[in-house]
């Protein structure tokens, strides 16, 4: 997989290059078993394949048509260039695969689901490099966001900011209800703004009024919070966190494929162009932005506090 990465990391850097007009069309995910038709024990319990790169671990159950993808990127699952990188080739090598039906994203850290965007690549780096880190970083979205597949995030830990974009990009979201977790695109709380496409994706999932409060206010919600306002769907006890998320996609995958897929398309369509239509109008905003040296402080100074409060 490394000898991949770098070749996929160019592929991201060049506009267009992964357009999401190559995945197979809405119905061409054909269901290769009736809907809702039981499948036999033993091949739900033999047909797992499982492929992993460095940050990211695979497993597809075969016979459900059920991918598990878990981020494991010590310490806190940041979202790097790397990481970034490596999620899109694996999330693309699912979506080619006709067997796959849906996915679970999930983390393998304790307590963290995803820290968010690695602020380390926002400081004092080349416009070169910004423009590389953001162009992965609406890869991502544009990937789950538009995704043929039933996707739906198993939050077993916190997830502030890009790590609460994942969880609100999925189908549906099942958060762990240990209330030391939180979720929230908290970027105003560094001083920075979240972009109109995270905005926008907020506002679909929980409404205008509670986005806005939220995004001013840059709030980390607890999980019992975060179920009150919608921001997730459901909460379980953690030990039950994989089976549920597996029961609710089964759930989503007794429907014929084309109509659920279509429907999302429809629904989704208009905040997806958005971004398409205008990749490198944001490309540049992102750079203006991050480049002010008052925003550079802000970051600088938050992640001083992480330290601090570490120590
Ligand atoms: C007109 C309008 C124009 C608008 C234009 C807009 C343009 C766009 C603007 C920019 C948009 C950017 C959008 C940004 C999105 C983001 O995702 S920013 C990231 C936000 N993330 C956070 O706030 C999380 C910060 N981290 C934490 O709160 C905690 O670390 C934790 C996740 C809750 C875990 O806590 P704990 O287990 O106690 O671990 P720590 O000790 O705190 O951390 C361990 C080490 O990890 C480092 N770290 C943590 N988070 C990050 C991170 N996100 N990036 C990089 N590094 C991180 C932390 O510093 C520790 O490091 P060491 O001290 O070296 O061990």
């Amino acid at each position: 997989m490394a000898a991949v990465a770098p070749t996929l990391a160019r592929r991201i850097a060049r506009p267009g290059m992964l357009p999401l007009c190559s995945r197979p069309q809405a119905w061409g995910r054909a269901a290769r078993q009736s809907p809702g038709l039981p499948r036999a024990p033993s091949l739900l319990l033999t047909q797992r394949r499982a492929f992993s790169n460095n940050k990211i671990l695979v497993e597809l159950d075969e016979g459900s048509g059920i991918a598990t993808m878990k981020l494991k990127s010590p310490p806190v699952n940041s979202l790097s260039l790397d990481f970034l990188t490596e999620f899109c080739i694996s999330l693309e090598k699912l979506e080619n695969n006709r067997g796959c039906r849906g996915v679970i994203f999930t983390s393998a850290i304790p307590k963290i689901f995803s820290s968010g965007l690695d602020i380390t690549e926002m400081c004092r780096k080349s416009t070169e490099h910004y423009a590389e880190f953001w162009r992965a970083v609406q890869e991502m979205w544009l990937r789950v966001y538009g995704s043929n597949m039933v996707t739906v995030a198993a939050i077993n830990g916190s997830s502030p900011a890009g790590g609460c974009l994942l969880a609100l990009s999925c189908d549906y979201r099942i958060m762990a209800e240990n209330p030391k977790f939180s979720i929230g695109l908290n970027e105003a709380q560094l001083g920075i703004v979240a972009p109109f496409w995270f905005k926008d994706t907020f506002v679909n999932v929980v409404g205008h009024r509670v986005a806005e409060r939220s995004l001013q206010l840059g709030c980390l919600h607890s999980a019992p919070e975060a179920l009150r306002i919608g921001l997730v769907d459901e909460l379980v006890p953690e030990e039950k966190l994989q089976d549920k998320a597996a029961a609710v996609i089964a759930q989503w995958l007794a429907l014929p494929d084309h109509a659920r897929q279509l429907t999302k398309s429809m629904m989704r369509k208009l905040v997806l162009d958005r971004l398409v239509a205008h990749r490198e109008e944001d490309i540049q905003n992102f750079i203006s932005f991050i480049t002010k040296e008052s925003i550079q402080k802000s970051l600088h100074m938050y992640m001083e506090m992480l330290k601090k409060k570490k120590g």
